[in-house]
């Protein structure tokens, strides 16, 4: 038997900077990686689409069991997202796709859809996997866990900034108002919050850089993945 692929799980709220660590951790590391956030993005953006209404939990689920996505990145390793068939990387990052990936991912069918697709992304040599739940209720057994977050303040203007640079419209007031409401909605759904699982490491980000960031997270990989790393 195969012994199961090394997992380190990345999971905070939004702004925290678990995207962009989880990426530079794979990186580094040579492991896969899992952006569940995106599979949630993307159910509410084809549901968005096909004008489906997003409390609809029989059309939206139907959505998460048959969404045909694939990950990918260009000759530049910048991501891409296509989903039946359409780039849709830059559609899903607005927050609109975000405030509507929360309400669809307090749906119970919409999450039990989607956890088979996130397991299999655990495959040999490791996976890195961010999102809300990663280790809490995707993968309870993962050696190591992060729980990354920063200020409520700190966290708008990195998401203000980052929308900017990516040409979207972004208002600083709007979207820490669209942040504490998608907080409040991820930490009170009664299937799968946002918390931090029991054995998580807890880093706060406010005042780190993303360098020192992502050296402290692979500080503890190097702990406890001994001699995978
Ligand atoms: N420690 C940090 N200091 C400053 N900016 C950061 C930090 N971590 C992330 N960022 C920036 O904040 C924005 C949001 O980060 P992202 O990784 O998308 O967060 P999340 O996935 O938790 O929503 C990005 O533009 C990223 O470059
Ligand atoms: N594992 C996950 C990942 C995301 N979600 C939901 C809750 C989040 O508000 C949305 C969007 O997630 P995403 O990680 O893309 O959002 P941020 O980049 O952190 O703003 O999806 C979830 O419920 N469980």
């Amino acid at each position: 038997m195969t012994p199961p692929a090394a997992v380190l799980t990345i999971d905070g709220p939004s702004g925290s900077g678990k995207g962009t660590v989880a990426r530079r951790v794979a990186d580094e590391l040579g492991w896969h990686l899992l952006d569940s956030g995106a599979l949630y993005r993307l159910v509410a953006y084809a549901a968005l689409s096909r004008s489906v209404p997003l409390d609809d939990e029989a059309r939206t689920a139907e959505i998460a069991r048959t969404l045909a996505v694939r990950f990918g990145a260009d000759a530049g390793g910048n991501e891409q997202i296509w989903l039946d068939g359409s780039e849709v990387s830059r559609e899903i990052r607005t927050e609109r796709a975000g405030d509507g990936a929360s309400r669809v991912a307090a749906i119970p069918a919409v999450r039990a859809a989607l956890v088979a697709r996130q397991r299999a992304f655990a495959q040999a040599p490791g996976l890195v996997a961010d999102g809300r739940d990663m280790g809490t209720v995707i993968f309870p057994e993962a050696t190591l866990k992060i729980y990354l977050t920063a200020s409520a303040e700190e966290r708008a203007r990195r998401r203000y900034n980052q929308l900017k640079d990516k040409g979207l419209g972004a208002n600083l007031a709007a979207l820490s108002q669209e942040i504490a409401e998608r907080d409040r909605r991820d930490a009170s759904r009664p299937i799968a919050p946002l918390r931090p699982a029991d054995d998580a490491q807890i880093i706060d980000s406010t005042s780190m850089s993303i360098d020192a960031v992502v050296a402290r997270v692979l500080e503890l990989a190097a702990e406890r993945f001994p001699g995978k790393i």
